[in-house]
Formats: C-alpha cells, sequence, structure tokens
C-alpha cells in the first residue's frame, strides 16, 4: 500500500514531462547509468540501444563489430532507433555515436526532448578504462582516441540536443535530480513560449 502510494506520488510529481527523454554523449558519459536512474523516478520505460541491438542478435558489442564492421553495427543501431522511438513515454539511452548520421540526429529531435550529458575526455577516460565493451577504445591510446571522437562528436551532439547538462560534477543520484529541475524548468519556458505564441494569433484574428 505504501509502495503504490509512493509510486502514485512519484508519478503526479513527474506526470508533466510527458515527452520521451532521450540521452545522447560520449562513452561513459552516464547515459545508460543515468537513463536508467531517471526512468524509474520519472515512470518512464527505460530503453538503451546498446542492449537492445545486443538483446536482439544474442552477442555482444565487440562480436557485433568484429563480424560486420562499425558500418554493420551503425546500421542496426539506426534500425533499432527509429523503431524504438515510436513508443511513449520513454527514457532512451543512445549509444555514443547515435548522432553520427544526419537522418538519426533529425529523428532524435522530433521524437522527444534531447539531452547531451557533456564531460572532459579525462573524465570519459577514468569511467571507461576498465570496461573491455567498447570495441573502438580497444587501442594502444585510449585517451587519443576518445579526444579524436570527441573532436569530430561534440559540435554535432551539441547540433542535435535541446538541453546540454555537465554530467561529470555529480554522482549519478544528485546529478539526475538536477536533470529533472532542468527538464521541469525546460518545459515551463515551452509552455510560456507556445501560450505566447498563442495570444499574438489570437490578437491578429
Ligand atoms: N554521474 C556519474 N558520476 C560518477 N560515475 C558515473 C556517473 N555516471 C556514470 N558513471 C559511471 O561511468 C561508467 C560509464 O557510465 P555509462 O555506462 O552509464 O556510460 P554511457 O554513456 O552509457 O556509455 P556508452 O556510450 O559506452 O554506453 C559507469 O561505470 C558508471 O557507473
Ligand atoms: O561511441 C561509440 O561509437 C559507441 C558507444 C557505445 O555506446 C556503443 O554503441 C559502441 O561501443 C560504439
Ligand atoms: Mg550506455
Amino acid at each position: 500500500m505504501q509502495h503504490n502510494k509512493t509510486l502514485a506520488r512519484k508519478h503526479s510529481d513527474t506526470e508533466s514531462l510527458l515527452d520521451n527523454i532521450i540521452l545522447i554523449g560520449m562513452m561513459g558519459s552516464g547515459k545508460t547509468t543515468v537513463g536508467r536512474l531517471l526512468a524509474n523516478l520519472a515512470g518512464k520505460n527505460f530503453i538503451d540501444v546498446d542492449h537492445e541491438i545486443q538483446q536482439r542478435t544474442g552477442v555482444g558489442i565487440p562480436v557485433i563489430f568484429e563480424i560486420e564492421g562499425e558500418a554493420g553495427f551503425r546500421k542496426r543501431e539506426s534500425e533499432v532507433m527509429r523503431e524504438v522511438v515510436q513508443q511513449q513515454n520513454i527514457v532512451l539511452a543512445t549509444g555514443g555515436g547515435a548522432i553520427l548520421q544526419p537522418d538519426n540526429r533529425t529523428l532524435l529531435r522530433q521524437s522527444g526532448t534531447v539531452i547531451y550529458l557533456c564531460a572532459p575526455v579525462s573524465e570519459l577516460r577514468r569511467r571507461t578504462h576498465l570496461d573491455k565493451n567498447r570495441p573502438l577504445l580497444q587501442t594502444g591510446n585510449a585517451y587519443a582516441k576518445l579526444m579524436e571522437l570527441f573532436t569530430q562528436r561534440d559540435p554535432l551532439y551539441r547540433e542535435t540536443a535541446h538541453i546540454i547538462m555537465d554530467s561529470s560534477k555529480q554522482n549519478a543520484r544528485t546529478f539526475v535530480q538536477r536533470l529533472l529541475q532542468r527538464l521541469r524548468q525546460y518545459e515551463q519556458k515551452t509552455a510560456n513560449n507556445a501560450q505566447k505564441h498563442h495570444s499574438s494569433h489570437q490578437e491578429v484574428k
């Protein structure tokens, strides 16, 4: 009973956050970690594109890269994204390279509120260096690779995002609280703009 009440309160606190929420950013920026927590708090379904691809193929990402190359992985990634964004009330954690294709950038922006989790390369390196599941980082110099990817992608993340937040300063739980605040502000601003637009049209009539 108590549990149900808690769930109900959580839902009504956040029910105005109607849109799908889409997280983009570099490997290690926290999309999966933050996305799962956010979905829980906001009463939304969590979908992680990397996990979805692994579930559908039955193998890990390094195996897909090995057999089909990066191009094969990107094709799967685009197909899965196109399909899952048809759902409503989701938090979507994308893969780090989801924004590489222009069509994907347009799709993501049209499918929800897009948040770029931004973090310095040194922090990305610290968070990813023990994990062998990111094939692009299995090189002699992962820091240099992250720097190269960051330089190439940062403008694309910025171009795609509605909201940009530094995800390196707080632990994931504190960060998610700040993110919820930002979403509320963003939603308020969007509602005010829509209201102004509506009024100015009425004046013309
Ligand atoms: N705000 C945070 N503070 C500290 N550590 C974090 C934070 N967010 C994530 N981490 C840690 O960083 C590591 C990478 O996070 P995560 O897997 O969520 O990144 P990602 O953006 O999903 O990466 P990828 O694009 O490779 O899927 C994890 O070990 C996670 O616990
Ligand atoms: O940044 C990238 O290109 C990638 C990030 C991961 O999420 C995976 O999608 C994959 O390892 C590639
Ligand atoms: Mg992830």
